[in-house]
Parts: C-alpha cells; structure tokens; sequence
C-alpha cells in the first residue's frame, strides 16, 4: 500500500508494493547476503554481527533498518534469517494495536527466533513500552485482570532478535532506537548496482535481456529495486505483444515511453508538476496551491507524492516564498532558464498546457 492516501494506485514508478508485486517479489529476493546488490555499508557492517553472533553462537543484537520503501528492508530481514539458519515470523507496526497482540507474538517465539516488525514506528504505545522491556530483558509482564485488582504476570521469553524496518528513524521514540545494537541506514542504489538488479531479475523471470536494455530500465527506476522489477515486468510485457519477447535498449526505451515514464524516471503527474512551473510560471517561485490547480491535482497529490522525487533530482526547490524550478529543469523539458531567476525565458503559454490536458 502506498504511503501516501494521495498516491494514484495505478502509479508505474510508486515505491509502495501493489498486490502484483507481492505476488512476483517472493520470486525475485536474494536469499543469502553474498546475493544482495549494493548497499555495501550495510552489507559489510551486517555480515559483521552475524559472523560475531554465530562465532559466540548467541542470538545477534536487535536490528534497525531504516530507509525509503522499496530498498529492500524486508529482503535483509529474510536473509538475516537465513544467515542465522533461523526461522522469522513477519508483522508489522499496524497489526499491532495491542499490547496483548504484541505478547502473544512474543511468547510464541523459537529460541533465536528472528521477528521482523514492519513499519516499527506505526506500533501503538502500550505495545511500543512492552517491546521496550522484551528487547532488553527477554521479558514481558502480563497484564492480568483490570482496574486494582490487575496484577502483572512476568513471562520469560527465549532469546529472540528482533529487525525493525522503518521508512522514517527520525519518528522512533529514543528509548526504542537506543535498544538496537545496530542500525542499517539504507541508500537509494546506484544506476550501476540497478542495473544488476534487472539482470538479476530478468534472468529469474526467463527474460532475455541485454545489458543496454537493463541500463536503460535501472536509469528509470528512481534508485529503487521494487520499481525496478515492475518496470521490467512492464518492458517484458511489451516487448512480447510486439516484438519476440527478447529485450534490447531501444525496446525497453519505446516500451517505458508508452507507459510514460521518461529517460530520468518521471511520469506524468511529475512532468506535468514541471511543465506548469517552467511554462506557466517561469519557473517560479510559485505557492503550492496555484501549481495544484495549475496540475489538476489535489495541493497534497503535488507536495507528497510528485515533489518529493522532484527535489531528490535537484529539479524543483522549495523555498519560503514558493516552488522554484532549476536549471536542471529547464535542462530536462528541453527548454531555455531563464537569464534572470523567476522570469521564464519561454512566455506563460497557458493555451499549451491546455492542449496537452485535453490530449490526456
Ligand atoms: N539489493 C537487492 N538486490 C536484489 N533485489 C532487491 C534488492 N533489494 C530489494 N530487492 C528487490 O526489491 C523488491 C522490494 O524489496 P523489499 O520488499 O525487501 O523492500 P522493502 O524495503 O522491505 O520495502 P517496504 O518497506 O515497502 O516493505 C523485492 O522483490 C526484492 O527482491
């Protein structure tokens, strides 16, 4: 599901894992972590503490990995896992609004069973505290009974390690994130270590793939794996319906062109977000809500779902008196800056952008 409520279901480029993705990704995760690509801090800093924990042949530290969707937090927790030769029970923050539901998970743990706790900082408070004492001591109380009559029933827990995964640290209450030995900050990947991905991939969906072709889907793919395999299921789809199935460049370029998203990873509502504050507004700086209406768009669709990847590539700024376009931006719609900053060198051309809503 995507983060945000604002976010097109239908969205080729969203990070968010849709029902298709679930069902192919299972397919598509490395399992150990000699097979996970990039993220090579992580990786080096991870394999460390495992390597320890099997050495003194004890359950490793609680693990926090923390970064944007779609990097491959989920994948690691697996391969932890998989590293310990341990088995992982899976939930997640918001199918965890009770302490009680937090403590029947716990008590039924293996020893040096892995749990991995999706969305960490979306658990509800009464079941954040019991974790707290769970994770240090191996521990919980149960509560028992109600008003003054309720006594707390201390439970044993065997060793466990529990992996957090959490697209924003910053909202971890301290006391939480100081009770994890390690965490893993992960990165949006380079085009290079994408670029692998998809032939990593391509190889295990049976796609013939060359490595132009997989260089030109990684550079769309935003930094991120999971949009990655989608825009090559979507390259694959295409270049079966009209072409023999077998995948080149010039292929996986006109079949992402048809699903509209460009060289550099925009899509349409990213383009459009850029077209109206270059043509429409010169570049800005222009408020939030003007741009909106200008877009056709909710002001929370614009801010959350199109900006965030538009500042990310250094093509839109924000600032206290608006949204400002950069060179970049010019660069990109294949359009003149300005000489002066906020004076478009192209005239507003509102009848332009009115054609191009009427093509859609
Ligand atoms: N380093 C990698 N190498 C190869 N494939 C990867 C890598 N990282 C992620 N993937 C692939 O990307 C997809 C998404 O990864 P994963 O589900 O682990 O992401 P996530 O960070 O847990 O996302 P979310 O936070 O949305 O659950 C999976 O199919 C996985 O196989």
């Amino acid at each position: 599901m995507s983060p945000y409520d604002s976010e097109p279901a239908d969205r080729l480029v969203t990070a968010a894992a849709d029902g298709e993705d679930q069902a192919v990704e299972a397919a598509l995760r490395p399992r150990l972590l000699d097979e996970f690509i990039g993220q090579e801090r992580v990786r080096e800093q991870l394999s460390l503490v495992l390597q320890a924990a099997r050495q003194r042949g004890a359950a490793p530290d609680h693990v926090l990995l923390s970064g944007p969707p779609g990097l491959g937090k989920t994948t690691l927790s697996m391969i932890i896992a998989a590293e310990l030769g341990a088995p992982i029970r899976i939930t997640s923050g918001p199918a965890i609004q009770h302490a009680g539901d937090l403590a029947a998970i716990l008590s039924s743990l293996a020893e040096g069973e892995v749990l991995f706790l999706d969305e960490i900082h979306r658990m509800s408070r009464p079941a954040e505290e019991m974790l707290y004492m769970a994770m240090e001591d191996f521990r919980v109380d149960v509560i028992v009974g109600k008003g003054p009559g309720a006594t707390a029933i201390p439970l044993e827990l065997p060793p466990f390690t529990l992996v957090g995964a959490t697209t924003r640290a910053g909202l971890l209450p301290p006391p939480l994130r100081d009770r994890f030995g390690f965490t893993g900050h992960m990165e949006f990947y380079a085009p290079a270590e994408l670029q692998r991905v998809v032939h990593r991939s391509a190889a295990l969906l049976d796609v013939e793939i060359d490595p132009a072709a997989a260089a030109e889907i990684a550079g769309r793919s935003r930094g991120t794996p999971r949009i990655a395999n989608r825009l090559l299921r979507r390259v694959r789809d295409y270049a079966q319906v009209r072409h023999d199935g077998v995948v080149n460049a010039a292929i996986a370029g006109q079949a992402l062109d048809v699903y509209e998203v460009d060289a550099r990873g925009l899509d349409r509502l990213d383009r459009a977000v850029l077209d109206a504050l270059l043509r429409l507004f010169g570049g800005g700086p222009v408020g939030l809500s003007t741009l909106a209406v200008a877009v056709g768009e909710e002001a929370e669709t614009v801010e959350e779902v199109a900006e965030p990847f538009l500042v990310r590539e250094g093509l839109l700024a924000r600032t206290p008196r608006g949204r400002i376009a950069t060179a970049g931006a010019w660069r990109h719609l294949g359009l003149t800056p300005p000489a002066q900053p906020g004076r478009g060198a192209v005239p507003p051309q509102p009848e332009l952008f009115a054609q191009e809503k009427a093509e859609d």
